[in-house]
């Protein structure tokens, strides 16, 4: 890492803007670096909340793994400091925001549009792969959309290597492969998993699995329930994809570089991402 980045950061450095959304560990903040005049997003979090969630080793590993990134569909995290109460990340801003917003808008996404995401996240996957980072929460919420419209994937709060790790966050089981399901031990293949979920979700705009209760959803992903309702239509190349990516052995999932080669995605992808 560069000298300059080993700065001491402190809120001073920042002229602080307005607020860009909230999450369960605080507020982000758009904030201007006032020596460069940059423009980065500012993750302010609360020391009280993370000791109660017992999060602050996952915090620390997030950084660490986030400072040897460098990849254009990922979320730079440029560095953090802190004070009496509080954590401040330092994050790249994706100026259109957050991918969940725009699906929720659009219902669901054009077979372009959804390739040309799914070929940006298989490329950002097979760079952290290829760095031993498991990203394990690809989903909307965790997807941001920069100025180009290039995705983003950001929070990289629960990429690691531990296994096993029970869903302690209120996050959605939606996106869980089975083997996280049952808790078995698990590889980079659950990113493959959590893609083709996402797939189907642009392509249909509602998650695959989803179910009432938390136990059918729990049912239908081990059993990898998969239907593909009647509309909106969606062609029969995007539907082989997906349930080539939806299986439940890891180890048979397809490839992310073979995904880059599969006729959807060279017919419906835009090659710049
Ligand atoms: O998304 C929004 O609300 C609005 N928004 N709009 C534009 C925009 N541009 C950049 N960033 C935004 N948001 C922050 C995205 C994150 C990136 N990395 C994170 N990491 C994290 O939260 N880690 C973390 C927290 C608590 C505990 C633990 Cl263990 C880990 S959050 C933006």
């Amino acid at each position: 890492v560069s000298a300059k980045e080993k700065k001491r950061w402190t809120l001073n450095d920042f002229d602080i803007g307005k607020p860009l959304g909230r999450g369960k560990f605080g507020h982000v903040y758009l904030a201007r670096e006032k020596r460069s005049n940059h423009i980065v997003a500012l993750k302010v979090l609360f020391k009280s909340q993370l000791q109660q969630s017992q999060v602050e080793h996952q915090l620390r590993r997030e950084v660490e793994i986030q400072s040897h990134l460098r990849h254009p569909n990922i979320l730079r995290l440029y560095g953090y400091f802190y004070d009496q109460k509080r954590v401040y990340l330092i994050l790249e801003y994706a100026a259109k925001g957050e991918l969940y917003k725009e699906l929720q808008k659009c219902k669901y996404f054009s077979e372009r549009r959804a390739a040309t995401y799914v070929a940006s996240l298989a490329r950002a996957l097979i760079y952290c792969h290829g760095k031993h980072v498991i990203h394990r929460d690809i989903k909307p919420e965790n997807l941001l959309i920069g100025a180009q419209g290039e995705l983003k994937i950001a929070d990289f709060g629960w990429s690691v290597h531990t296994f096993n790790r029970r869903r302690t966050m209120c996050g959605t089981l939606d996106y869980l492969p089975p083997e996280m399901v049952e808790s078995v031990e698990h590889d980079a293949n659950v990113d493959i998993w959590s893609l083709g979920v996402l797939c189907y979700e642009f392509l249909y705009g509602v998650p695959p699995f989803e179910a009432k209760e938390h136990s059918d959803t729990y049912r239908r992903i081990v059993q990898v329930d998969l239907k593909f309702p009647p509309k909106p239509i969606v062609s029969s190349a995007a539907k082989d994809l997906i349930s080539q990516m939806l299986v439940k052995d890891s180890s048979q999932r397809l490839p992310l570089h073979k995904l880059l080669e599969h006729p959807w995605i060279i017919q419906n992808a835009d090659p710049s991402g």
